[in-house]
């Protein structure tokens, strides 16, 4: 045997690993669409079951608490770099499926004609209706395993891209991701007209996310098959004792603190702000719901096309540090000026498609640069849990602000605050992404330098 011969491996092979990148791309696509199916919905959810803005807010930030108040995503990092991608990945998207399928269960009548949990939810916490609380326990739950089946997406990536078209693949799989955000915010006012009654369509976000957990076991048997290649005799498996050095060793990075600050501020600033939008577009321009939807959509559209190219231009030229700095800045401005113009809505949500890509394809696949291999799902684990307290926090602060800004029952609703706390947190954003970029002078990390050179 030829021991100079350099053994091929399926990651080798430029279509199995673009085909990989499509079965997950399938699954994070029906994750998004179950988070964001229910947000055109807020006036449909106030009419059936008298949500005020707060327990939208509520029914929103819920999914986050069990990655910042149980840690679940650093819990499930760790398990994903101790236990590998195939248990750690259908263990949690199970959970996402599970919990989608209660959610639509607590808003479907089969719940509300008295069915299984209804008369316990109606017993606790009267103040709540038990359609909230059992759509709150679905979306806990929906949560758990939304987050760490999104960290093992992002090592699957890094897995079959690293030292190829890292960033591409990851601007693809989050271009991927936002057309479950962009259907989601189509098909939902369209769904929600079905003559099977409005609840259709929460469940067919349900049945979505519950069809990905197939897909995922397709993926399963491609992963196998990598890594019988890779590791030949299969003694060692892929899973790795977990130190608590791990984390202090994160902690005591200062490029690694940067970027989760920034990815705390900036996220904050998207996600509640997106859930949030096809409701303040019908207040502030009078428009029709199925109107306020498709003027959200554009904003995960514009990504679709944009952060794989950001993502195609940081592997080729590098930058990334410095278009963390050029998205924030953009963010603050787009949100600015959804407080105080009457800017097109269109335009804007266009232009802040273009920060929503900048970022999320600089800053991913620098994390990869910082840390281990071994260690990225602990890292990004992290990461998504101090997010997560964002995901929390300002949903809800939304709600509340703009319970406390508005007269209830009156319209149009005003979302100014709420916009200048948007903004605000994208000036956070802007200052972590010029410290960020400072610090990677003296880590000598090389986040601006192109993907292969380092
Ligand atoms: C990759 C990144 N996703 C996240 O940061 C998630 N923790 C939050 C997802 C919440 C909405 N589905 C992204 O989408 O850029």
């Amino acid at each position: 045997m030829n021991t100079n011969t350099v053994k091929k491996s399926l990651k080798d092979s430029v279509i199995t690993r673009w085909a990989m990148l499509l079965l997950v791309g399938f699954v994070l696509a029906a994750n998004y669409y179950f988070y964001d199916a229910l947000s055109p919905l807020k006036s449909t959810l106030t009419k059936e079951f008298g949500f005020s803005n707060t327990d939208f807010g509520l029914f929103l930030s819920v999914y986050s608490i069990p990655n910042v108040f149980l840690l679940m995503a650093v819990f499930g990092g760790i398990i994903l770099d101790k236990l590998g991608i195939r248990r750690t990945g259908f263990m949690f998207v199970a959970f996402m499926a599970f919990g989608a399928l209660v959610t639509a269960y607590g808003a479907s009548d089969m719940y509300s004609n008295n069915g299984v949990g209804y008369a316990f939810m109606s017993s606790i916490f009267p103040g709540y209706s038990p359609e909230l609380k059992m759509m709150l326990l679905g979306r806990f739950l929906f949560g758990l395993g939304a987050e760490t089946s999104i960290v093992v997406i992002s090592k699957i990536i890094v897995k079959w891209f690293k030292g190829k078209e890292l960033a591409l693949a990851f601007g693809v799989k989050l271009g991927l991701a936002r057309i479950g955000s962009a259907l989601a915010f189509y098909l939902s006012p369209i769904l929600i007209k079905s003559e099977t009654g409005w609840t259709t369509a929460i469940w067919f976000a349900a049945f979505f996310v519950t069809s990905s957990l197939l897909v995922f076991i397709i993926y399963m048997m491609f992963d196998l098959k990598l890594d019988k290649q890779v590791k030949p005799d299969n003694s060692v498996s892929e899973s790795n004792e977990f130190h608590i050095s791990d984390i202090t060793d994160l902690l005591k990075n200062r490029s690694f603190i940067y970027v989760t600050l920034l990815c705390l501020t900036f996220y904050s600033a998207v996600f509640p702000f997106f859930s949030f939008s096809a409701d303040f577009f019908l207040n502030k321009f009078n428009l029709t719901l199925e109107q306020s939807g498709k003027i959200s959509l554009l904003m995960p559209l514009g990504t679709v096309i944009f952060t794989p190219l950001f993502g195609f231009l940081v592997d080729k030229y590098g930058k990334a540090a410095t278009l963390m700095i050029y998205g924030s800045l953009i963010l603050t401005m787009v949100h600015l000026a959804f407080a105080f113009t009457t800017l097109s809505p269109y335009v804007l949500m266009v232009v802040l498609g273009i920060a929503f890509s900048l970022v999320p394809a600089s800053m991913w696949p620098s994390v990869a640069k910082m840390v281990d291999e071994k260690r990225i799902g602990t890292a990004y684990g992290f990461m998504f849990s101090v997010q997560n307290l964002g995901l929390w926090a300002f949903p809800l602060l939304t709600g509340v602000i703009l319970d406390y800004t508005n007269v209830e029952g009156v319209k149009p609703i005003d979302y100014t605050y709420s916009m200048v706390m948007f903004a605000s947190l994208g000036i956070l954003g802007f200052i972590f992404a010029l410290l960020l970029k400072r610090e990677d002078k003296l880590s000598g990390y090389g986040l601006n330098l192109p993907s292969n050179s380092k």
